[in-house]
């Protein structure tokens, strides 16, 4: 059984790696196949001596298999780091490929030391980011020339990022303008529940880079970046916790703990100016100009990480890890837009049994939901090695957040719908670690869905009929004699014909019973798949619920601040239009009471007051005649003065 060459629709390499155990008095239950001069490919797991039921050996083969001598080194370069990186920087003139390395297994079987390494040794990010930055150095753009192409770099992204540089981040996180800065370590991360918050604030710490193991470094021989381009590097990290996706950038350390636990989760979607590809939106991106301000970007989204201490692991990592290398590049004589592709390194959380982890309460039920997302993985890294027969069974990725991060780019995008560019699928590689002395039953769960073909070997148990027949037999064959007194040849050779039948038949009956059993397995896994579904819509449909609850008490507020504007503003209608009518009524009182008189009626009222006048002066004149002549003299001289001043007699 060899492991088949990489058909299109094969999802990752696989590559097994196998950790030294502490269990050292443990029964070892995996062993690895010798392949002369080749690297081996194959190990076969067999029960422990302890367990009861009949279980067939199983034979597992991946693109290669390290064993417990293997040092990190060997894995970077083994699983083929370097071309994935090459892949990522493009060849001349042409646009990179997008890369993913992933790791998972069974909690502590050395998932986080391979991908994250530990207080002594490198892990592959960091030995890929050193190489990243080696190959790149001379494309790279420079510090004192960020400041210009920032906004650029800042406008090339779709998804909807905040952009930082390195110097700017770091310094509003710890504000200490690149001071002496202390260090801490993915060992010492705070346990669940606590936060970076809680040592940040208290010691204001960052990693200091010279404090991280610098070991073990790696040449770049034989990478080549392309030369014509300009690059940079942008660097983003998140964590899928309990199925939300959450920024490890998002400088929760600087917050308070309430706002902490509020920590707002983004969407993976597809962007404005994504609209055929899904991309996490409204992360926080540094764009780093060497080693060391990548690795203490990366340290201090490790600070961030979910982690607690288990029965199985005493750093469990509790979420599911992505960091993100996107390197962007452009023409360097001619500048222009910049083009992305990126390395993603995920470090998955680990499958665990909760009778084995001690796990209770919030830990408890995080493992619930770290197991839910492996099982969904399960099923599409097992249509991987179902469709290696040429079937093209189609991937069930949209499952969970943690399938469709891994799996989306997984596929050719096509899209002439928005007149995108053709994007490559991913090139992707995925170690599986194991503890070849650890809990059988978690890790060959494990192997048997990641491995890339897998053969089943039944082991022969003689049957208790076929025991007695075969000694019978014996005794005939060894006596013949007394074979020939007793019966006749035929009869033997009837007796002889239908032993080997029902041997055939007991055989059959064992084989049967062992495929019986590992369909009831299969059966129950499904029962489980279709129990996690049925939970999931479940709490799906309380979500929904939830929501629309919580939008119809809205609207109905809305609605009932919309209904109460609308009668006060009725109310102060009717308070103007009663006022304007009272405010008529009064005038119309007042008209009534000393009404205005016009100017025909004042002119009217004026020239009968004159007549009136006249007609008294007449009668004084005609008085005035029937006086003395003295008298009668003044009054003449009267009316002549007022002839004299215009008054007219009548
Ligand atoms: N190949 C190895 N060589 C030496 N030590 C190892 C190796 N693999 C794992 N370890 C050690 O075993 C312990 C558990 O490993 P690690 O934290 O990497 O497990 P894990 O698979 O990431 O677990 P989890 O899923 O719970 O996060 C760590 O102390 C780690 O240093």
């Amino acid at each position: 059984m060899e492991p088949p060459q990489k058909p299109s629709t094969s999802l990752f390499d696989v590559y097994l790696r196998l950790r030294p155990s502490h269990a050292a008095d443990a029964e070892r239950f995996l062993d690895v196949e010798e392949a002369g001069h080749d690297y081996p490919k194959h190990i076969t797991i067999k029960p422990p001596s302890n367990d009861h039921r009949k279980r067939a050996v199983e034979r597992f083969a991946f693109t290669r298999v390290f064993e417990e001598d293997a040092a990190q080194v060997d894995i970077f370069k083994g699983v083929g780091v370097l071309p994935l990186i090459e892949g990522v920087l493009g060849q001349e003139s042409r646009e990179g490929r997008d890369g993913l390395l992933a790791t998972l297994g069974v909690t502590g079987s050395g998932k986080s030391h391979t991908i994250l390494g530990s207080k002594a040794q490198r892990g592959l990010t960091q030995m890929a980011l050193d190489v990243l930055f080696q190959s790149t150095c001379n494309g790279l753009i420079h510090p004192t020339g960020l400041a210009s192409v920032f906004p650029s770099i800042a406008a090339s992204d779709v998804s909807e990022a905040q952009m930082f540089t390195a110097g700017a981040f770091l310094d509003s996180l710890y504000g200490d303008g690149q001071s002496e800065r202390g260090f801490g370590s993915r060992a010492q991360t705070p346990m669940m529940g606590a936060s970076f918050l809680s040592i940040a604030s208290k010691r204001n710490v960052i990693p200091r880079p010279s404090a991280l193991p610098q070991y073990p470094t790696v040449d770049i021989d034989g990478i080549e970046a392309d030369s014509t381009a300009e690059y940079a590097i942008v660097i983003s990290m998140y964590e899928v916790y309990n199925d939300r996706i959450f920024d490890l950038l998002g400088g929760s350390m600087t917050s308070s703990k309430a706002a902490i636990q509020k920590r707002r989760a983004l969407l993976f979607k597809s962007t404005e100016q994504s609209p055929d590809r899904k991309v996490v939106a409204g992360l926080r991106k540094v764009v780093c100009s060497n080693l060391e301000e990548a690795l203490m970007v990366l340290e201090t989204g490790l600070l961030e990480r979910k982690v607690a201490g288990t029965g199985s692991n005493a750093v469990s990592s509790r979420s599911h890890g992505f960091f993100c290398v996107e390197v962007k590049k452009r023409r360097r004589a001619y500048g222009g837009s910049w083009s992305t592709s990126a390395l993603t390194i995920v470090d998955l959380a680990g499958s665990e049994r909760a009778r084995n982890a001690k796990t209770a309460g919030a830990t408890l039920a995080e493992a619930g939901k770290i197991n839910e997302s492996l099982m969904y993985l399960g099923q599409c890294m097992q249509m991987q090695s179902d469709n290696q027969d040429g079937t093209k069974n189609i991937v069930p990725f949209r499952q969970c957040k943690l399938t469709e991060l891994l799996f989306s780019n997984s596929f050719p995008s096509h899209n002439n719908q928005h007149h995108h560019q053709h994007r490559n699928p991913q090139k992707a590689v995925m170690i599986v670690t194991a503890d070849p002395l650890g809990d059988f039953n978690a890790t060959s769960q494990i192997l048997r869905y990641s491995a890339l073909a897998r053969e089943v070997t039944v082991p022969r148990i003689p049957s208790v009929t076929s025991t007695i027949l075969s000694g019978a037999l014996t005794q005939q064959n060894r006596c013949p004699s007394a074979g020939d007194r007793s019966s006749p040849t035929a009869a033997l050779e009837e007796l002889e014909a239908a032993a080997k039948e029902i041997t055939r038949l007991s055989e059959e009956i064992d084989i049967i019973s062992l495929q019986l059993t590992e369909e009831t397995t299969r059966r129950q896994t499904a029962e489980a798949c279709w129990q996690a579904a049925e939970d999931r819509m479940a709490s799906l449909e309380q979500e929904v619920r939830d929501d629309c609850y919580e939008e119809m008490e809205q609207r109905i507020e809305a609605e009932r601040r919309r209904w109460k504007g609308a009668w006060d503003e009725e109310a102060d209608k009717n308070d103007e239009h009663l006022d304007r009518k009272i405010e008529i009524l009064t005038r119309g009182i007042q008209i009534h009471e000393d009404p205005e008189p016009t100017a025909e009626e004042r002119v009217a009222e004026l020239e009968g007051e004159n007549e009136a006048l006249k007609r008294k002066l007449e009668s004084l004149e005609r008085e005035l005649l029937g006086r003395s002549p003295t008298k009668k003299q003044r009054v003449l001289k009267a009316k002549k003065w007022d002839v004299d001043v215009g008054f007219e007699s009548p």
